[in-house]
């Protein structure tokens, strides 16, 4: 199966595409299933599908909502992904949806990763996986010559872990590949020519040198100037 891509003519364009897939895969599920999994990433690019999505007609109290990954720093810190969900997804008709929020409040993110994986292990598997993708092919938080990168790469591993790399400013805690990897539906947000020159990178390279290699195979990957 070969990475499916998509080009749009603008970011606005992009946002409104991506929101309708992950919004009718998520409708799609819940007429089968009881509840449905959303995993989304933070940083700066999702906002706009974000603001989309909160206000969609979905019964989103049958809807789970996870990051995918966490920067250790409390839920009001300016760098805080939960803190963008709150802002920009979890509101209007979203309010509605569980959320599992990866940051717990620990010392670090080291003494949290078993507690994480009871409550998240439930929603397993994810219904739709929204990734981004650093210009150094990182995705969630697995960056490439992160600490433990190998373990979180390995099929066998835990589904949630700490993790800390030098591109990151701050210990973290991410999912790891397989329960990414198994999700029912994996989407790709990157917009600007860096990204897309890193994609094409990531699609030749191994993915310890570029993690999001591990995901294109399966992704839809949604693309814009
Ligand atoms: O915590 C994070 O920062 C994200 O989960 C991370 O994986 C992000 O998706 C990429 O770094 C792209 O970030 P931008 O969208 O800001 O370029």
């Amino acid at each position: 199966m070969s990475m499916d891509f998509k080009e749009y003519p603008d970011r606005e364009m992009l946002a409104l595409s991506v929101a309708d897939r992950i919004a009718s895969q998520l409708a799609q599920h819940l007429r089968g299933n009881d509840r449905a999994t959303l995993c989304v990433p933070g940083g700066t690019s999702p906002a706009p599908v974000f603001e989309t999505l909160s206000g969609t007609d979905l019964d989103w109290s049958r809807v789970t909502v996870v990051l995918g990954d966490e920067r250790w720093v409390d839920g009001d810190h300016k760098r805080s992904n939960s803190r963008l969900l709150r802002r920009h997804l979890l509101k209007d008709k979203a309010a509605a949806a569980e959320y599992i929020d990866l940051y717990t409040g620990d010392a670090s993110p080291d003494l949290a990763t078993d507690g994480l994986a009871e409550r998240l292990a439930p929603t397993l598997p994810l219904t739709v996986v929204l990734l981004g993708m650093g210009n150094d092919m990182h995705t969630a938080s697995l960056f490439p010559g992160a600490d433990h990168l190998k373990a979180a790469m390995a099929p066998d591993a835990a589904p949630v872990m700490a993790i800390r790399a030098e591109g990151a400013e701050e210990p973290r805690i991410t999912l790891t590949r397989p329960v990414l990897a198994d999700a029912l539906n994996i989407h790709v947000l990157i917009m600007g020519p860096e990204k897309r020159e890193a994609l094409e990178r990531a699609q030749k390279s191994d993915p310890m040198q570029a993690p999001i290699r591990a995901f294109l195979d399966q992704a839809t990957v949604h693309w814009a100037e």
